[in-house]
Order: C-alpha cells, then structure tokens, then sequence
C-alpha cells in the first residue's frame, strides 16, 4: 500500500452525506490507521503564507528564539528548543525545534489558567495574522472531521462539539534542521502517538513522515497537495476503549542527497476542553479509568520531557 491507493476522503460530505462520510472515516481508520482528506476548505494560500512566516521564525538566531521558551511552560506556548522532546522511553531526544499556538481565550476565563495567553514573535510581522488564521482553520476542518467520527461511533453528530467547542488544541511548527553527521543514532522524531483527540497534517514539502499501519508495516506518508492526513491520538483511543486506535507514526532522516535540507511541517492537535472527562466507552477491548484530559494530558507530558 501507498499513499497514492487511498482514496481522499471529501470533507464536503460531512454536510451533504453525513454517513457516508462516517462510514468513509470509518474505513480508512480500520484499514488504514489513518484518513487522506481532501476539500478540507483550507485556502493554500493561507498555508503559504503560514510556512513563509514559519520559515522566518526558525530563521532567526538562537538566541532570539530562546527569548520565546517559556520556563515551566510545558512547552505548550511559544518556542521549545532543539535537542528537548523525546518520544516515550526514547534514548535520544528527536532532530527538531518547535512552536507552540493555543486558542486565544478572553481575558478571565474559567479555563486561563490551564490554557494561557499566547505569546508572539516581534520579529516576524506576519507571524501573528498568518499562524492565528491557519489555527482557526484548522480547528474549524477537525471540528467537522468529528461529526463523521461520531456518527461512526453510533453518537449524535454534535456528540464532539463542545467537549472541543474550547477544546485546548494546538498549533505546532515544527521545524528539523538539515541532519549533521555527529547526530547519527538519533531520529527526527521516534515512534509515537500523539496525546490528544485527532492530529490533521498539512503536506510538508520533505519526505520523512511514516506511520504504522494496523498490519504492522511502516509506510511513507505524505498528504497529496491540497488534501491533509488525519490520525487518531490517545485521547481518542482511550474515549473509545480501543475501537479507535491511535495511530504510531514518526519522522525518519533524510535521505543522504536531502541531508542538507530542514523540514518544516504543522500538526494540528485537536484537543477536549480541560475538564473533559474521558470516559471509556464500554464494548471495545481497552478499559481505563475515567480522567480528565488536563490530568493525562500532563502526565503524557512529563513522559515526552516537556515537564
Ligand atoms: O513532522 C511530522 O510530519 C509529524 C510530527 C509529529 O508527529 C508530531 O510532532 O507529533
Ligand atoms: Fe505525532
């Protein structure tokens, strides 16, 4: 299989087929682990516009961007470093540096202590406008994706809205300089899943993405132009007691005649609002216990040494 055999799945029938569209999700996520969506609405020119800023920002010197890190933030605002994320268990953190967009909320809301402001760079003009419109659309395209879930899930199509509606999600720019020699044994990002709801992955213009497919073979991944992949996270997995698993993917080194050239690419992780209580639903073949998502969300942090 490769990603060329999926068939994009068309966000536009999420408002005119409603199961069909579930059913469609529903498919790929069993075949496949993952779903190709195509028509998601996100203009390419806002994506762009949103990689040019992000180049702009990795551009910049060290320690410009070191300004950016927020101490005992998490990670979950502004800039992280290189050399500080590690998958689960891994032994070398990965090849990358990133920044971290939340949702704006206003001032004195009942969640702003558990989602802060946040911060921008000065030094890219753009950055703001650019970065804060590809949140929103982003957020927007999940938001849809998750009526098709929830039908799959045989629950009412608004059944994610508002658990997601303030939902803590985040925008990452990632950013993976060209790969020196000395880094040899380290990997731009080790195996893993990701820790929230659904992750939606714009097209990055480098290879290296791959995810594991539910028959235990590794394929490369990247989004047709014009179309993004989604995958299921562990917040998913565990809501749905397993019928819904994550999806483990990573991003492997370049190629020897790629070595020289930095990748860029802009997870969307969709997240439940912070007092969500992930309660396992009965009938798959995972159980846990019922957790808010703030509680697993920070002990899924501290695993990938973010705190
Ligand atoms: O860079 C990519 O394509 C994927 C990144 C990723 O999996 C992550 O940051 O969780
Ligand atoms: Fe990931």
């Amino acid at each position: 299989m490769t990603i060329a055999d999926i068939q994009p799945i068309r966000l536009s029938l999420v408002d005119t087929d409603l199961p069909a569209a579930a059913a469609a999700f529903g498919d790929a996520f069993r075949r496949t682990g993952f779903a190709v969506v195509a028509d998601h609405g996100i203009p390419q020119s806002l994506i762009d516009r949103a990689l040019i800023a992000t180049r702009a920002l990795f551009a910049l010197p060290a320690a410009t961007k070191a300004r950016y890190v927020i101490p005992g933030g998490g990670g979950q605002r502004g800039m992280t470093a290189f050399g500080i994320e590690a998958a689960k268990g891994a032994a070398r953190a990965d090849l990358k540096e990133f920044w971290h967009v939340g949702r704006d909320l206003p001032a004195g809301h009942r969640f702003s202590a558990t989602m802060p402001p946040n911060i921008w760079p000065d030094e890219v003009p753009d950055f703001h406008a650019a970065v804060g419109a590809l949140y929103a659309a982003l957020d927007a395209a999940g938001r849809r994706m998750l009526r098709a879930i929830a039908v799959h899930l045989q629950r009412a199509p608004d059944f994610f809205d508002e658990p997601v509606a303030e939902g803590n999600s985040i925008l990452r720019l990632l950013h993976y300089p060209p790969v020196q020699i000395a880094e040899a044994g380290a990997i731009r990002a080790g195996a893993h899943e990701d820790i929230n709801v659904i992750t939606l992955l714009l097209g990055a213009e480098e290879a290296g993405l791959q995810l594991l497919s539910p028959d235990g073979t590794w394929h490369d991944i990247a989004a047709p132009q014009g179309s993004l992949v989604c995958n299921i996270g562990d917040m998913l997995q565990r809501l749905t007691g397993g019928r819904l698993p994550s999806t483990t993917h990573r991003v492997v080194n370049p190629v020897p005649e790629r070595a020289a050239f930095p990748r860029y690419s802009t997870p969307f992780f969709l997240h439940f609002r912070p007092d969500y209580r992930i309660e396992t639903m009965p009938g798959g073949p995972l159980t846990a216990p019922p957790i808010t998502a703030d509680a697993y969300l920070h002990e899924r942090l501290r695993e990938i040494k973010l705190l």
